[in-house]
């Protein structure tokens, strides 16, 4: 009978046991349950940090799996043949996953659910990713959000359900197919000697996840209002990584975020809002999956953006040596702990676009190859957010001036003196740290005098509302 045959759960950005709506309905039905990993075309093609990320998730998940009888089955190559294979070998009569929503998996998941049903097998998407799929919000119109305000007003109030439990047992099969070893696939590779940089800095896993929301909403939320634009002080949830790779779920932040809020705890309603810019992200990229790829607003396809990687500005910029301590102070701390504080996000993104006049995705790709926590609908949406070519985006001519951000974030100078060793008699770890995890051929030493500015930041401006202006008469 179809009903007794094991279900494969295919995992992908969803590494965990609680809140997991297509592991919980697969327990609850009694069949035995095999959990797949598959290193696809598409894994195969992430950033070095992204992918350094992933390996350290699969094996925590793996481990979690194992406590609960189960293990995760690692198979690389082709989605569809490798599940057609495990179908072959482990007699499964079922395929179900949490959905992605970006368009390279919405194309590959297509696909392969038309093929599973083809063939009669019970091929199955659930939610989870997300608080609220994203066709299931709508303007008054019947259209999509392009304005962030009216797309929170309309589903802050939402109810996204509670968050489920872990299950307590996962059936297992009778005959485990066969696994490829993590250590096998190398998802570090291309990560080089900065691995083990990050490694000291970045927390893995499902229970870590856990961990830190609890101590944030203990501790963190009710400062986070006037903390989160601090970029020195540890005042956010430090959650993205672990949301990136689905090691907890939205809701279970949303629930201890509204309970929060409930409680009367400041900064809860702030924190929320911050997870609406996520769902919000992600609305965006299912309406219009070219915000991936090219101007949001057509308009912009006239600006000259530079995009010549070549160029020693872009190259510098890449480096955390343009000159301006804000610039490289965000980059370096992206390159050592794999991620960077949201104003600094803010604050280099502007600075390419706008002082160094480069393209977007120039940026875009940087991070996407240096964020342990890239998001590919929340990086492209603050690349043109800042750029001014994105939708609701900061318009052109308000450009951040790294010095008055300094000065109003960071006044005390701690985030500098954290990330930049150069003119320091006793650098901290953290700013030596960033010597030991690039590449040597950069040629970098903490004894290097720091460099001067590649270009001012009056001139810069002035350039970038000459080439703003140029761009509307053209
Ligand atoms: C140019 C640029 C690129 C970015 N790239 C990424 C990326 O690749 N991955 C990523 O997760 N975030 C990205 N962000 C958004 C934001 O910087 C990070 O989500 C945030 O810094 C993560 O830290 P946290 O978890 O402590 O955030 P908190 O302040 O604690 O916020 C809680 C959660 O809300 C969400 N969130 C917060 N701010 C934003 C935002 N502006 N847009 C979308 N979601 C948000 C995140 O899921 C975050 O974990 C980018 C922002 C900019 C300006």
């Amino acid at each position: 009978m179809a009903e007794q045959t094991p279900i494969l759960l295919w995992f992908r950005r969803d590494l965990r046991l609680g809140d997991h709506a297509a592991l919980s309905a697969a327990c609850e039905s009694g069949r035995a349950v095999i959990p797949v990993f598959i290193l696809d075309e598409e894994t195969e093609g992430l950033g070095a940090a992204p992918k350094w990320r992933l390996g350290k998730g699969l094996e925590v998940f793996g481990k979690a799996l194992a406590e609960k009888g189960s293990r995760l089955v690692l198979r690389r190559g082709a989605a569809q043949a490798v599940l057609d294979a495990l179908i072959e070998e482990t007699g499964a009569g079922a395929v179900w996953w949490s959905r992605l929503y970006d368009p390279a998996s919405v194309a590959r998941d297509t696909g392969v659910k038309a093929a599973l049903k083809e063939r009669g097998i019970d091929a199955r998407s659930f939610g989870g990713h997300l608080l609220f799929e994203p066709w299931t919000v709508e303007t008054g119109q019947g259209g999509f959000y392009k304005v962030f305000t009216p797309f929170w007003k309309s589903v802050r109030g939402r109810d996204p359900g509670a968050p489920r439990p872990a299950p307590g047992k996962i059936a297992a099969p009778g005959k485990w197919p066969a696994s490829d070893k993590l250590e096998d696939w190398d998802l570090g590779a291309a990560m080089d000697r900065g691995g083990a940089v990050v490694a000291r800095f970045e927390r893995v896993g499902e229970a870590a996840a856990l961990e830190r929301l609890e101590s944030f909403i203990e501790e963190g939320v009710n400062g986070y209002r006037e903390r989160r634009d601090r970029p020195g002080v540890d005042g956010t949830s430090g959650l993205s990584g672990f949301l990136s790779l689905g090691e907890i779920s939205p809701h279970r932040v949303w629930a201890a975020g509204s309970r929060a809020a409930e409680e009367g705890k400041r900064g809860a309603d702030t924190f929320l809002k911050e997870l609406g810019w996520r769902e919000f992200a992600y609305h965006l990229m299912h309406h219009t999956p070219r915000i991936l790829t090219d101007n949001w607003r057509e308009e912009w396809d006239a600006f000259p953006w530079d995009n010549d990687e070549r160029h020693k500005e872009i190259r510098d910029w890449k480096q955390g040596r343009t000159g301006v301590p804000f610039v490289d102070a965000g980059l370096r701390e992206m390159y050592v702990t794999g991620r960077m504080h949201n104003r600094a996000r803010m604050v280099v993104a502007s600075y390419l676009t706008k002082h160094l006049l480069t393209d977007w995705r120039v940026g875009m790709r940087w991070f996407e190859d240096c964020l342990t926590d890239w998001d590919p609908a929340s990086n492209a949406l603050g690349w043109q957010w800042v750029a001014g070519s994105g939708p609701d985006a900061a318009p052109y001519f308000r450009i951040f001036n790294p010095e008055t951000q300094l000065e109003k974030f960071d006044k005390k100078g701690l985030y500098t003196r954290a990330w930049i060793a150069e003119g320091q008699d006793d650098p901290p770890e953290t700013a030596l740290a960033y010597f030991e995890a690039v590449p040597r051929s950069w040629g970098l030493s903490p004894d290097d005098a720091y460099p001067d500015p590649l270009i001012g930041l009056k001139e810069g401006r002035e350039r970038a509302l000459r080439a703003y202006e140029g761009r509307a008469e053209r």
